[in-house]
C-alpha cells in the first residue's frame, strides 16, 4: 500500500554516490498540467546531456534534494522582501520510517498544501518563513502549450539572466525525471515541485539543483488521485529524508524549515555541502 511506503530513505550518515548530482537552468514552462490537473506544481528544466552529461544515464523516477532559485527582488516570495516574508513557528515530522500515514487522502491531496510541509504531524519544532500570501495555490500565468518549451518563458517576473550577483536561496524538493507514463509523454523532462508555497510563479528564473537521492521508479496510475496520492507521499519522503544533520546544507537560507533544527535564514543548521547552491555566478 502506498501509506506503507517508508518515510526516511538512505543512512543518516548523508548522501552516498552517485550522488549528490548537479543540474542547473532556467525555469521553463511544460503542459501546464501541475497546478491546473494536480494541485502540484512543477518547475521544468530543459533536459540538456552537454549541460547535464549524467541525465542521460539517469534511470527516469523520482528524486529528492534541494533547489536553489534566484527569485528577482520583486518577486513576493524573495526571502529580502520583508513585507511578504514573516517568520512563523509550526512544526514538522521526522522519524517515521513506515507506516504512518502522513499523507493526504487522495480526494484531498489536490487541494491540500502539499508544497509547503506545513501539514506534516509535529515532531521536530523549527521556525520557517512563509510567504504571507493567502493565494491558494499557484497560478500560472503562462498560456497553456501543446507542448512543453525549450526557451524561456515569457515570464511574468523580472528577467534574471541579466541580473549581476544573483542571490539563490535554498529550498527542499522533490523531482521527476522521465515520460510521465500517467500522461505518456514523448519528451523526457525534469520537473521539481518545490516544498514551499508560492505566491507567484517564477518562469525565466535561475534553478539549481542539487539532488541526494533516488526514491521510486515512475509509474502509470490508474487514476489521477492515485498519482497524486503518490506525489504527496514523495513530498514526505523528501521531507523526512532531508530533515537530517548530513542531509542539511550548512551554506544560506533554508526556505521551508525542513532541515535539522533549521531556522530560516541561519546559516550552519547542517553539515550538507551546500556552497554551489547558492555561490554567486
Ligand atoms: C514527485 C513527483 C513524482 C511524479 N511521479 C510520476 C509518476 O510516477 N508517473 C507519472 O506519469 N508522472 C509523475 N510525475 C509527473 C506528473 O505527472 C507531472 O508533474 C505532471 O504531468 C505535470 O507536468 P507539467 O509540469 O508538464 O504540467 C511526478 C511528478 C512529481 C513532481
Ligand atoms: N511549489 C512550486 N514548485 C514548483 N513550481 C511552482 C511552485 N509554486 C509555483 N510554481 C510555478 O508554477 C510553475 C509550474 O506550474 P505547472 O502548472 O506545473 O506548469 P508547467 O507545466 O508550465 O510547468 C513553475 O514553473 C513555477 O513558476
Amino acid at each position: 500500500m502506498a501509506s506503507q511506503r517508508p518515510r526516511i530513505l538512505y543512512p543518516d550518515a548523508g548522501p552516498e554516490p552517485p550522488y549528490p548530482l548537479r543540474m542547473e537552468g532556467t525555469v521553463i514552462s511544460g503542459f501546464g498540467r501541475g497546478s491546473k490537473e494536480l494541485g502540484i506544481p512543477t518547475a521544468n528544466l530543459p533536459v540538456d546531456t552537454t549541460a547535464t552529461p549524467w541525465i542521460a544515464d539517469a534511470k527516469s523516477g523520482v528524486y529528492f534534494g534541494w533547489a536553489s532559485l534566484a527569485l528577482p527582488g520583486s518577486h513576493a516570495d524573495h526571502p529580502g522582501n520583508g513585507g511578504k516574508i514573516r517568520p512563523v513557528t509550526t512544526t514538522i515530522t521526522a522519524g517515521a520510517h513506515e507506516g504512518s500515514d502522513a499523507a493526504a487522502p487522495a480526494e484531498t491531496a489536490a487541494k491540500s498544501e502539499t508544497s509547503d510541509g506545513l501539514t506534516s504531524p509535529p515532531l521536530v519544532t523549527t521556525e520557517i518563513s512563509i510567504s504571507t500570501s493567502t493565494s491558494s495555490d499557484a497560478p500560472s500565468t503562462t498560456p497553456p502549450t501543446n507542448t512543453p518549451s525549450t526557451t524561456q518563458d515569457p515570464s511574468t517576473t523580472t528577467p534574471s539572466s541579466t541580473t549581476p550577483n544573483r542571490q539563490y536561496h535554498i529550498y527542499p524538493m522533490v523531482m521527476s525525471i522521465g515520460y510521465n507514463p500517467f500522461y505518456k509523454n514523448s519528451i523526457r523532462s525534469a520537473e521539481v515541485h518545490v516544498l514551499h508555497k508560492f505566491a507567484a510563479d517564477f518562469y525565466g528564473v535561475p534553478m539549481r539543483l542539487l539532488i541526494l537521492g533516488f526514491v521510486r521508479e515512475e509509474r502509470d496510475y490508474s487514476g489521477l488521485e492515485a498519482l497524486v496520492e503518490d506525489i504527496n507521499i514523495d513530498c514526505d519522503v523528501a521531507r523526512q529524508s532531508l530533515a537530517r544533520a548530513a542531509w542539511t546544507p550548512r551554506e544560506g537560507v533554508v526556505v521551508g524549515g525542513v532541515g535539522a533544527g533549521a531556522v530560516a535564514g541561519e546559516a550552519g543548521s547542517g553539515t550538507l555541502d551546500g556552497g554551489w547552491l547558492v555561490r554567486e555566478d
